[in-house]
């Protein structure tokens, strides 16, 4: 055996095992097609496009492959149109608990407009009261099939509207009761964060966490307004700061003064692969600016975004990371501590995950090639960034 066999690409089931975070999901981008339906027919919505489970989430994953950030947005109007009572809210925010913990999610931050989802009658109180409840039951669950999970609420504002400073009260009214901060979401040309900026200056007045949707559909100017104007703690996306990165030909880089700050500061990147290749911010996998900011070391993390729009999930997003980029256990650890590290739970709690569970789990994985009968043992191949995580 060689040193090199430590760090393994690792394998789709390994992959499934190792403890993953996640920062960037949405609740309403991520349910069970076969719950859509059921919710469709007791809420008597009967403009789904699909009556059928598998075909209506072959139509989510088609209709949001459109190249447009704003067409992908469009298939959102029906998981919303489903999701306006409580036991709605509630069954789905569980499902979603059960389901990541079920691939491998230890910690997640799953973000919502309560706003969307008043048209029932609900109130925004209301709203969070039941995701919250939901969250807890699927925490619950996902202990008596035997994964630990811990899911966190982010509220978002829709930026085309104007409730951003109440919905960003209302983050800080649930602080601590299942809410970790704020965001905001929707078109983003047209509708720069510096108009919610009364809503960002309350939440740094009352010392609390926001993420901004920002450099996915549109570039530098967004991230730039969602940092140095509003003062955003991580960037939603952030994959076109690689537009302020320059690449010579012999392999030189040059950062300019936006990518230098956000790097030296360390500002967590929400990167959501599939999602950007559907809305036409990235290309492919293999020339996606995740391989790049990897490299150059930016406080990277891998994302779902929708798991519904893009039949993704963590697992998913990594395989087609380690198959693109060859990326190692190693690797994959990297991006799950950056990943905690940028977490909005409090600094004492983070450090116990990535101490207590995290590492503990790669370790774990990492030591499995010692135990493999050498002949039938799967087959692991060697690659090696050389790097620690
Ligand atoms: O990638 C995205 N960029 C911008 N907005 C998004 C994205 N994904 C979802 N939403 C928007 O966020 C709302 C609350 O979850 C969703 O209803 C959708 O309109
Ligand atoms: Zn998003």
């Amino acid at each position: 055996m060689t040193s090199q066999t430590l760090n393994t690409v690792p394998t789709e089931e390994q992959i499934r095992r190792a403890p993953k975070v996640l920062l960037h999901d949405h609740l309403d981008g991520g349910l069970r097609p076969a719950t859509i339906v059921d919710l469709a027919r007791e809420t008597g919505y009967d403009a789904l496009p699909e009556s059928e489970a598998d075909r209506l989430e072959a139509w989510f994953r088609e209709s949001a492959d459109s190249g447009s950030l704003e067409r992908y947005l469009e298939t959102f109007s029906h998981t919303v149109a489903v999701l306006q009572t409580r036991d709605a809210l509630f069954r789905v925010a569980a499902e979603c608990a059960e389901d990541l913990a079920a691939d491998g999610v230890v910690y997640a931050e799953v973000r919502y407009a309560p706003e969307q989802h008043l048209e029932g009658g609900l109130g925004l109180e209301e709203v969070v009261e039941a995701v919250n409840e939901g969250f807890r039951e699927g925490e619950r669950r996902a202990r008596a099939a035997g994964h630990r999970i811990r899911v966190g609420a982010l509220l978002t504002a829709m930026r085309h509207a104007a409730r951003a400073l109440e919905i960003a009260e209302l983050a800080n009214r649930y602080r601590d009761v299942g809410v970790v901060g704020f965001d905001i979401a929707g078109a983003e040309a047209g509708y720069p964060p510096t108009r919610h900026l009364d809503a960002f200056e309350y939440l740094k007045r009352e010392n609390n966490h926001f993420t901004i949707h920002a450099g996915e559909a549109f570039g530098l100017p967004s991230i730039w307004q969602a940092l140095q104007w509003c003062g955003a703690d991580r960037l939603g996306h952030g994959v076109r700061i690689i537009d302020d990165i320059q690449v010579a030909d012999d392999g030189t880089v040059k950062l300019g003064r936006l990518a230098s700050y956000v790097r030296d500061k360390r500002v967590p990147l929400e990167l959501c692969p599939s999602s950007n290749l559907q809305t036409g911010a990235a290309t492919s996998y293999a020339e996606h600016p995740i391989g790049l900011l990897r490299r150059l070391h930016f406080r990277a993390t891998v994302n779902t975004d929708n798991r519904l729009m893009s039949g993704t999930s963590m697992s998913g997003e990594f395989a087609r990371l380690v198959e693109t980029f060859r990326y190692t256990l190693d690797d994959m650890q990297w991006f799950t501590v950056n990943a905690m590290k940028s977490a909005f739970i409090p600094f004492d709690e983070r450090l116990a995950m990535i101490n207590e569970v995290i590492k503990p789990g790669y370790a774990e994985l990492k030591s499995e090639w010692l135990f493999q009968d050498a002949l039938t043992g799967t087959a692991v191949t060697s690659a090696s960034t050389g790097e620690p995580g």
